[in-house]
This record gives structure tokens, sequence and C-alpha cells, in this order.
């Protein structure tokens, strides 16, 4: 964790070494003193024991109240608190009367996906309080209220990328609004790079499971301190994408009988905005990577963190290419943008067949109870 320093000092650090919120054992306060030593790391000492300590280092006086406004602040600007995220929930609450099951992000082209929704309720993203706007084309930056096959829904046109400048825990804050408004699937869709050979522009990936390659680097939506309202400080991801969705998507696939251009395999996503040069490519295939994308990641660990049932596709927007005399075009936005319009409809064809096909098994489940 970084951002908790005064004057170079690690003020979180300084705090776990010394006690307990209201004082120690003995009746001490919690201000103490940091020292910042000559090598530039820093240690620390209570106020009590420092009187009797007689070294070089140079003493800074840390207030407990400011290492707290400071942890909230953080906490605020980065993560959002649950009280900020309820607001925002409630703000919905109080004038849609539409109480969504399920929660949609289109992705990058993708915005269509919504078109199938009724009876809509939108509101802008510049509208809402504490909400971020999209940036980036092809994201119209609108939440939509409605029914997709009888059931209520509600559906991000638009969702917030790291590249765009918002901390990881900002851009997926929108996942947690959509669990306190009542939601308990989540659907993600996004517009990825088919690292695949076997994969076609066009082609879509069901998303089996993903590779975190931005937390590998220390890099999470759940960093900070944990609100277990929320869910568990160490969340685990093994069933990210529900099994049963994955095969509901196979099912409901050949039904369409577009088996050959469907896949199942694993998404990644890189923090963007450059797109991939061939050596990072090829890298991602032997790790195991089929599609490329730049967002979808954190979204999935924060619904999970809060228990929402994931699904996930990718829509394959271009081909990457792993050689340098490839005869595959740079990758482009223009392009990404262009193929998620040219195949909104089957797309939504999947996403409003998977809806009818769940709803179908959630009225079966209410009427064994
Ligand atoms: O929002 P998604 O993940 O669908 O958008 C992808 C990733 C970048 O935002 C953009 C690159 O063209 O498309
Ligand atoms: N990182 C990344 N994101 C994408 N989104 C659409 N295509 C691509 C791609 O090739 N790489």
């Amino acid at each position: 964790m970084t951002g908790f320093t005064i004057n170079g000092t690690d003020l979180l650090k300084s705090k776990a070494l010394n006690g307990s919120a209201n004082g120690d054992a003995n009746g001490r306060s919690n201000n103490y003193i940091a020292e910042e030593c000559p090598n530039g790391a820093t240690s620390s000492t209570s106020n009590a024991n420092n009187a009797n300590n007689n070294n070089n280092s140079q003493q800074i006086y840390v207030d407990e109240a400011e290492v707290e406004n400071r942890m909230k602040m953080v906490i605020n600007e980065e993560n959002y608190s649950y009280e900020l995220i309820k607001e925002i929930a409630d703000y919905f609450l109080e004038r849609t009367s539409i109480r969504p099951v399920i929660g949609i992000i289109c992705g990058s082209g993708l915005n269509s996906l919504a078109d199938h929704i009724t009876d809509i309720q939108a509101f802008d993203y510049k509208d809402i309080p504490n909400f971020p706007v999209s940036t980036v084309e092809g994201h119209v930056g609108r939440m939509i209220f409605g029914y997709l096959e009888g059931m209520p829904v509600v559906a991000m046109q638009g969702r917030f990328h790291y590249y765009e400048g918002y901390p990881l825990a900002k851009c997926s804050m929108p996942v947690r609004v959509l669990k306190l408004v009542g939601i308990k699937y989540l659907f993600a869709t996004n517009a990825a790079g088919g690292l695949n050979p076997k994969y076609k522009v066009g082609d879509i990936m069901i998303v089996r499971d993903h590779i975190n390659i931005m937390g590998f680097a220390g890099n999470s939506p759940l960093q900070g301190p944990n609100d277990p309202r929320f869910g568990p400080r160490f969340p685990p991801m093994t069933n990210a994408y529900d099994r049963h969705l994955v095969r509901k998507a196979r099912k409901v696939v050949r039904e369409m009988g577009i088996e050959n251009d469907v896949h199942e395999g694993v998404y990644t996503c890189l923090g963007g905005p450059n797109y991939e040069t061939v050596a990072e490519l090829k890298m991602l295939r032997i790790m195991g990577v089929d599609a490329v994308g730049m967002s979808t990641v954190h979204e999935v660990i924060t619904a999970r963190h809060c228990d929402l049932t994931v699904f996930a596709f990718s829509l394959i927007t271009n081909k990457c290419a792993t050689d340098y005399d490839s005869s595959e075009e740079d990758a482009n936005h223009e392009e990404v943008v262009m193929v998620g319009k040219s195949r909104q409809s089957i797309c939504g064809e999947l996403m409003c067949r998977m809806i009818r096909d769940l709803a179908q098994d959630i009225q079966q489940k209410n009427g064994k109870k």
C-alpha cells in the first residue's frame, strides 16, 4: 500500500508497530514518534520508548488522528467506502422501482446489448453523484434499468478502465453499487485481441478463467483495508466464472448453431492503453492466455469478493500478431468498435438466450421451494 506517508514516513507501518487504536496497555496514547533513518529506511518507536532513544535519526511526530484521516481519505478516493457506495445504490433505488437480478457490463462497441432491454429507465453517469464518467469511444456512459426476457436487469453502457486514470478499485466500484442495488449475477462482456491461433475476428470466447497479470505486480481492486460487509479479506477465485453458466453457454451456442465461431478460453487484462508487443504476446501465449484485453478481470474479482455469480464473454475484435512478419494489421480501437458493431446481433442473441435460460432455472428453483 502506498500513499500513507508524511515526510517519507510510512504511516501504516508506524501504526502497525505501535499497538491498538486506543493506546497501549499502559494508557499511553497512540501518538508516536516515527524515525527517519539516515539511509532512507523508516523505523518507529513508541513515544515513551523514544525518550531513551539516542541515535542520529530524524524524529517526526505522527498524530494518530491524522493517520486515521489520511486512511479515510485514501479509502474514499480510491476504494470508495461502503457508505459512499450505498449512497450511490440508494440514488438508483429511490428513482426506479425496478429491482434487477442481473447486472450486465457492455464492452467496447457492445453498447447495443442494452437495446434488448424494455421499459427502460436510464441514468447518465455524469448525473450520478460520485460516479466516474466514461472517456472511451464506444462507451456511452449510461446505467440502464429495465427487463430482458422478463428478468429485471441493469446494464452499464460503458465501463471504466485503468488507462483512463482510475485506480482499479474505482474501475470496479460500480460492481459493488450493483451488488447493493440487489443483483445476484454479473454478465460482463469485452472486446479482446485473439491470441489463440484458432480464433478468428468476430468469434466469441466464453471466458472460462482469467490470469490476473496486474495482480502479479501487486495491483488489485481489493487492495487496502477490507470491508467485510462486501466480502472476506482473502476471497477464493477457483470458480470465478460460474461453471453452470459456462455449461449453459455451451448449450445455448449449440442451439444457435454457432459452435464453430465460439470458444472457451482464458482472458487476461493488461493496463493499456497501448496494445501489446510481439514479445509480450508470445509470452502471454506461453502462459496460456487465449484473449487479451484491458478490463473485466478486476470487475470479476470484485464481483466474486461480494459473492456474485459471474458469466463473461469476449468478442474477438482483432488477431494478435505473434511474429514480426505477421500479415495481421496493427490493432486499433476504430476496428475494435467497428467489429463490435458488426457482431452486435449475435452477441445480443447470446446474451438474451442465456438470460432466458437462466430465468427459467430461477423460476424452477423458486417453484420447488
Ligand atoms: O471495455 P473493453 O474491455 O471491451 O475495451 C477494450 C479494451 C480497451 O478499452 C479497448 C481497446 O481497443 O477495447
Ligand atoms: N490489450 C488488448 N486489448 C484489446 N482490446 C481489443 N483488442 C485488444 C488487444 O489486442 N489487446
